[in-house]
């Protein structure tokens, strides 16, 4: 599931819980959906932080429903476009790990707290497939073609170090990345959502030169991706 609090300070707080590690399953994906929405649609809601229980982010799909479903109701995707969307600044606490659909999630959000200890990556070639939740327009954007590439075909976990370095990150705590992302969602929260839009706008220039936002991935990088995974993959969820 995911929890939804509504803090002091016009902030709302939404955290994924499904133990082991936060994994997304059909419920944790509905409980999300449902927590933005309340968020959004709350005009005393002027800024949002998304976290994971016990811990630890979220390590990704639930690949426990990957042998029951073929496909899932609720698609990440649509959610991290949502996040993108809405005018209110959401922030993402990153405990321990975000994996896979986990870094996605993160990755639509506006802005990443990662405690030092934390490692982020796309394991999903390591289960055949590719990350399908809009990781693959986003982390390019952030971090540039050559080292996207990398970290999606490599599959290999990151620290929170390199996440920084890279520009997958935005800040690096030793304390508790909840607490921090609260703090920072309440100075952000004040500006106004024409500061947003306007914050919003540079990003997307300072990326335009790698294409549009959705469908980005060129039709050689999809050959290539094709090539290097295993047939009968399934791709995008
Ligand atoms: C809704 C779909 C949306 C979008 C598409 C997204 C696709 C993806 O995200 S694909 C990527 C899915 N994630 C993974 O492949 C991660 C796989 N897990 C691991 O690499 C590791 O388990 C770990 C790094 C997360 C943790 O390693 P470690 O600390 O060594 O512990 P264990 O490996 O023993 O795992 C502990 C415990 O957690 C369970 N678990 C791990 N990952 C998942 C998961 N993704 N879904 C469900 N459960 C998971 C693992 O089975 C262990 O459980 P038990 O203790 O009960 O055995």
């Amino acid at each position: 599931m995911a929890e939804f609090t509504r803090l002091q300070n016009c902030l709302a707080l939404i955290r994924l819980r499904n133990p082991p590690v936060n994994a997304i399953s059909t419920t944790v994906a509905r409980g999300i959906k449902e927590s933005l929405q309340k968020a959004i649609t709350d005009d005393t809601v002027k800024a949002i932080v998304i976290c994971g229980a016990d811990g630890i982010f979220c390590a990704g799909a639930d690949i426990r429903e990957f042998k029951v479903h073929k496909t899932f109701d609720i698609q990440l995707g649509d959610i991290v476009d949502e996040i993108q969307r809405n005018k209110k600044p959401v922030v993402a606490a990153i405990q321990k790990l975000a994996l896979g659909g986990g870094l996605e999630l993160a990755l639509g959000c506006h802005y990443r707290i990662a405690h030092a200890e934390a490692q982020v990556g796309f394991p999903e070639v390591t289960l055949g497939i590719l990350p399908g939740a809009r990781g693959t327009q986003l982390l390019p954007r952030l971090v540039g073609v050559p080292a996207a590439l990398d970290l999606i075909i490599s599959g290999r976990h990151i620290s929170a170090n390199e996440a920084l370095k890279l520009g997958i990150i935005d800040k690096i705590v030793n304390s508790d990345p909840i607490e921090e992302s609260i703090k920072f969602a309440q100075r952000i929260s004040g500006q106004s959502s024409q500061e947003l839009q306007m914050t919003s706008d540079m990003v997307a220039d300072k990326s335009s030169a790698l294409g549009p936002p959705k469908g980005y991935t060129s039709k050689a990088t999809i050959e290539f991706f094709f090539y290097l995974t295993v047939p009968g993959l399934c791709c995008g969820m």
